[in-house]
């Protein structure tokens, strides 16, 4: 899936607590094959430990590096499962490998709370652990909201939640859930019981409906067992799921991972939808169906609006000397740079090719003078590295400030202000204006 480019460095997200994957297997080969399966499929990085010994020296400094744990049940200075105490003393939680499996042992396994107890016989279970483990990386960025008027089934959710590594909101009422909704943006799933004083939860999903449909966010509704008939009205006033309580507390990690995972292929297919599939940014459709609203706005509102057209110098030659996944990872770059230049409101596409388009609202000339000699300066003092080379870039841009009637013709001009800069030797900026 296209990605937006990314300007701020999310390993240093404060929110996010940890990076990395402990494996704790007396198997070298085990912990090989989770190592690679870890990185490939979840792209996280791991570190391994052949012994409970081995495990010990690995936490005793900073254990916040890891998010999570595999852990062997049986090592060979271990077989009682000291390696899961160990790991939850760090706060880390567990998932839990075993090389053979009945009933009494699972039961006995989960009760320690851990994320899951699975079997570490075929290729097929290590990637199933590799998916888990990706899930439990990701979750960290992914807020859940419980609700539920009884305070000790609350912290009961809020648990079982925080084991997973969710960011966990709790609430003991309709109004307190809207509330929280409403100051936390990015909120992707919400649990709510039914049987709550003031608000029930069919009124709260009811409200929460209102502001945002099923495919942006994921609502679970929770009862004891009762009327036959409230689980379909739950789900008919807009809950995407239901739980009767009490519930397995497997079956409720499927359920929610299920729904998370519902929203976020939504969420994918909306933005590869509108993103170019090699910079991240906007593509050229959805650039113009968000320009000409920006367009009705500054027409509107009487705002400036430039128009903004820029495109690499000499590209061809990048292909020619590097090739084209060079040129490729040029273009990458560059779209990267523009990203980071400029604000957030501002609005970036690639047009097509090597070229690319901005618009930005409420700026006069020197302004954006300022702004355009920035992206030019940016671009230029940022090489790129290629198989051991570096190859550096400048651009060349062309802007109007003159509010014609759409979009394309402010492109346009745009583009033959470009032209000029490109007659004039490149790597600088010409600016149009109504004067
Ligand atoms: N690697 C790569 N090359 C591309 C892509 N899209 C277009 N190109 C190449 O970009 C080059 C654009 O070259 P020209 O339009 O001649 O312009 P230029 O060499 O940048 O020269 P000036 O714009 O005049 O400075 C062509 O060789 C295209 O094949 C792409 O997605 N990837």
């Amino acid at each position: 899936m296209p990605r937006p480019p990314d300007c701020s460095p999310s390993a240093t997200d404060p929110q996010v607590r940890g990076e990395r994957v402990l494996l704790i297997d007396d198997s070298q080969a085990i912990n090989q094959l989770l190592r690679a399966r870890c990185e490939d499929l979840a792209g996280v990085e791991s570190e391994s430990a052949g012994s409970l010994a081995e495990a010990k020296a690995l936490l005793a400094q900073d254990p916040g590096r890891f998010f999570a744990a595999v852990v062997d049940l049986n090592l060979p200075d271990s077989s009682e499962g000291e390696a899961i105490d160990l790991v939850q003393a760090h706060g880390i939680p567990a998932i839990v490998l075993t090389a053979h499996f009945d009933e009494a042992l699972r039961e006995r396994i989960l009760a320690k709370e851990v994320i899951d107890c699975l079997l570490k016989t075929s290729p097929h279970e290590i990637d199933h652990v590799a998916s888990l483990v990706r899930r439990i990386h990701r979750n960290q960025n992914v807020k859940v909201l419980a609700v539920d008027d009884s305070r000790a089934f609350l912290s009961y959710l809020v648990k079982l939640l925080q084991l997973h590594r969710f960011r966990v909101f709790g609430a003991e009422t309709g109004r307190k859930a809207l509330e929280i909704l409403n100051a936390e943006p990015g909120i992707d799933l919400v649990i709510t019981d039914y049987n709550m004083p003031e608000m029930d939860g069919i009124a709260l999903i009811t409200a929460l409906r209102q502001q945002r449909p099923r495919s942006d966010l994921a609502i679970i509704g929770l009862s004891e067992v009762g009327a036959a008939t409230l689980p379909v009205r739950l789900l008919k006033s807009g809950a995407n799921d239901f739980l009767p309580k009490p519930f397995l507390v497997e079956e409720f990690y499927c359920r929610v991972i299920q729904n998370i995972e519902q929203i976020e292929l939504v969420r994918a297919i909306r933005e590869s939808a509108v993103r170019d599939s090699l910079t991240g940014l906007y593509n050229r459709r959805y650039f113009f169906e968000m320009a000409e609203k920006l367009h009705a706005t500054a027409q509107r509102r009487q705002i400036t609006l430039a128009a903004v057209m820029l495109d690499i110098d000499h590209f061809k030659r990048v292909n020619d000397t590097y090739g084209h996944l060079a040129g490729d990872r040029v273009i990458r770059s560059v779209a990267n740079t523009l990203a980071c230049g400029i604000r957030q409101v501002d609005l970036l596409g690639r047009y097509g090719g090597e070229e690319f388009c901005i618009l930005l609202t409420g700026f006069d000339r020197d302004h954006l003078a300022v702004v355009l000699e920035r992206l030019r300066s940016a671009v230029e003092s940022t090489p790129i590295a290629h198989e051991g080379r570096s190859i550096s870039v400048t651009i060349s841009l062309g802007a109007t400030l003159v509010l014609t009637e759409g979009v394309q013709s402010m492109l346009d001009r745009a583009d033959a202000c470009l032209y000029r800069a490109k007659h004039e030797g490149r790597n600088r900026f010409v600016i149009e204006t109504a004067e």
